[in-house]
C-alpha cells in the first residue's frame, strides 16, 4: 500500500423527508446562491421542498435556472454575476452531478479575482471559496462527496476536469425519494457510472492492499445485486437508497486510497462527450470495453481476481474466466439499458484520431495506472471498443 492523507469532511444527511435539513445547516445570515438545472425540481416537488426549508430559516437566497447536463462555462459564469451583484455568500446546489459540479466552479468563482478558466485548466487554485450545500437528485457522480468538477466550455470545444479541497460541500442531503423522477435512461447511467468509478480505482495491478480490494468488490457486488432492482418502476425505495449509497461510496476518495489509480475510460470518455454529446455514463461503457482489451495483460492479476470474487469465476482456464467476465460485465451494463461498447453509436471513423490527437496536444498523455497509454494506445482502444 502506498502513502496516503485521507480527509473528506462532508457531512452526509440521508434519508427520507431530510431536504429540511438543510434551513439547519446553512448558517444564519447567509445569502443564498439556491441553483438547479433544467427544472425537473419543479415537477417533483424537491423545489419546493428547498424553498420551504430556506424560508423557515429566514434564510435569504436568490434562485439561478439552467445549469445544463455538462455544464457550461458560460452559463455557470452568468451565475457567478448573480452572485456577485447581489452579494451571495453561500451556494446551494440542487441536481444531479451537472449541477453539483458547475456550483462547485460558481463557489470558486465568485470571490476569485482573476479568470475562473484558468481554476478549470488547473493554472489557478481557488483562493476564497464561497461555502457550498448539496441537495442531490441523481445517484452517479459521487460529486456529492468529493473536490472534483468537470466543466465544458463551447468556445474551446473542451470537457475538463479540475478539484480542490475548498469547493467540497460542507452537507450533502441524499434522500433517495428525489430520485423517482428520474427516466430510466439516467438511473441506468447512474448504476454504469458509479461501477465504472469503482473499476478505474480497482482494476489495475495488485497493490498489497486487500481492505481497499474487498471494499472495491463490495461496492461492484451491491451495484449488480440491486442493478434490476433500482431500474424497476414503480421506484423501489431501498433499491435507490443503496444506489445512492454506492454512488456516494464509489467516489468518495475512500477505496482509492493507497491504490494504484487508472481513469484512463473517464479521460477518453471526457472527449467524447465533448466531441459527440452522447452522455457521460454511457461514454464510459463504450470505452471501458476497448480498455480493457487493449491493457489485458497489464490488468491481468486484478482480472482475475475480479473475475472470482465478482461473478463468482474461479475454475477453469484463466483466459476463459478473463473473457467470461468482460462479457459479464458488458451484459451487466445492457441489462441497465446502457450500451457497452462503441459499435452502437455510428461514429466517423475519424474519432479514435481526433480524441488521440485532443488528448496528446492538451498534455493529457499518458493515461492510465502505469502511465504508458500514449496515443497510439488512445487509437487501439477506441478500435477495440
Ligand atoms: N465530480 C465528479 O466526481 C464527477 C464524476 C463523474 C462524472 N462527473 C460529471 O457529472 C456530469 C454528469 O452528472 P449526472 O450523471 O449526475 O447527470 P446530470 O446532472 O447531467 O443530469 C442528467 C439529466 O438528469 C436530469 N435530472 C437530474 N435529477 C433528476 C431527477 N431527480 N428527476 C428527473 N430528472 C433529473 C437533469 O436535469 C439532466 O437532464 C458529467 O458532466 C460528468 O462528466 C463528475
Amino acid at each position: 500500500m502506498e502513502n496516503f492523507v485521507f480527509h473528506n469532511p462532508v457531512k452526509v444527511i440521508f434519508g427520507k423527508g431530510q431536504i429540511k435539513a438543510v434551513g439547519r445547516e446553512i448558517p444564519k445570515g447567509s445569502r443564498v446562491l439556491f441553483a438547479y438545472g433544467g427544472g425537473s425540481i419543479k415537477k417533483n416537488g424537491v423545489h419546493a421542498q428547498v424553498v420551504e426549508a430556506l424560508a423557515s430559516a429566514g434564510l435569504e437566497f436568490r434562485e439561478f435556472a439552467g445549469i445544463e447536463p455538462n455544464p457550461r462555462f458560460e452559463t455557470l459564469m452568468k451565475a457567478v454575476e448573480l452572485a456577485r451583484a447581489e452579494k451571495l455568500d453561500y451556494v446551494l446546489a440542487v441536481g444531479g452531478g451537472s449541477v453539483v459540479d458547475g456550483c462547485k466552479l460558481v463557489a470558486a468563482a465568485i470571490d476569485f479575482a482573476g479568470d475562473p478558466w484558468d481554476i478549470v485548466c488547473r493554472k489557478a487554485a481557488p483562493t476564497n471559496a464561497m461555502p457550498l450545500g448539496v441537495v442531490l437528485t441523481l445517484p452517479a457522480t459521487g460529486s456529492e462527496m468529493n473536490l472534483f468538477s468537470v466543466i465544458s466550455r463551447d468556445e474551446t470545444g473542451e470537457k475538463l476536469g479540475w478539484g480542490h479541497p475548498s469547493v467540497m460541500p460542507r452537507f450533502s442531503v441524499l434522500d433517495p425519494e428525489t430520485t423517482y423522477s428520474l427516466p430510466a435512461r439516467q438511473v441506468g447511467n447512474g448504476v454504469v457510472d458509479a461501477f465504472v468509478h469503482v473499476l478505474e480505482q480497482y482494476l489495475t495491478y495488485p497493490a498489497e492492499a486487500p481492505l481497499q480490494d474487498r471494499l472495491a468488490e463490495s461496492v461492484l457486488s451491491t451495484l449488480v445485486e440491486i442493478g434490476a432492482k433500482a431500474m424497476a418502476t414503480p421506484p423501489d425505495y431501498q433499491a435507490r437508497a443503496n444506489l445512492m449509497w454506492c454512488a456516494t461510496m464509489a467516489l468518495n476518495g475512500l477505496i482509492g486510497q493507497g491504490v494504484p489509480q487508472d481513469w484512463a475510460t473517464h479521460m477518453i470518455g471526457h472527449e467524447l462527450t465533448a466531441l459527440t454529446g452522447i452522455d457521460h455514463a454511457r461514454t464510459l461503457a463504450a470505452v471501458w470495453p476497448g480498455v480493457v482489451a487493449v491493457k489485458r495483460p497489464e490488468k491481468r492479476a486484478k482480472l482475475l481476481q475480479y473475475a472470482a470474487r465478482v461473478w463468482g469465476l474461479s475454475d477453469g482456464d484463466e483466459d476463459a474466466r478473463i473473457d467470461a467476465a468482460v462479457a459479464k460485465t458488458r451484459d451487466f451494463f445492457e441489462s441497465v439499458g446502457v450500451p457497452a461498447g462503441l459499435g452502437g453509436y455510428n461514429l466517423g471513423a475519424d474519432i479514435p484520431e481526433a480524441i488521440a490527437r485532443r488528448l496528446s496536444e492538451r498534455g493529457g498523455l499518458p493515461l492510465g495506472e502505469r502511465g504508458d497509454i500514449d496515443a497510439d494506445q488512445v487509437r487501439r482502444i477506441l478500435q477495440a471498443a
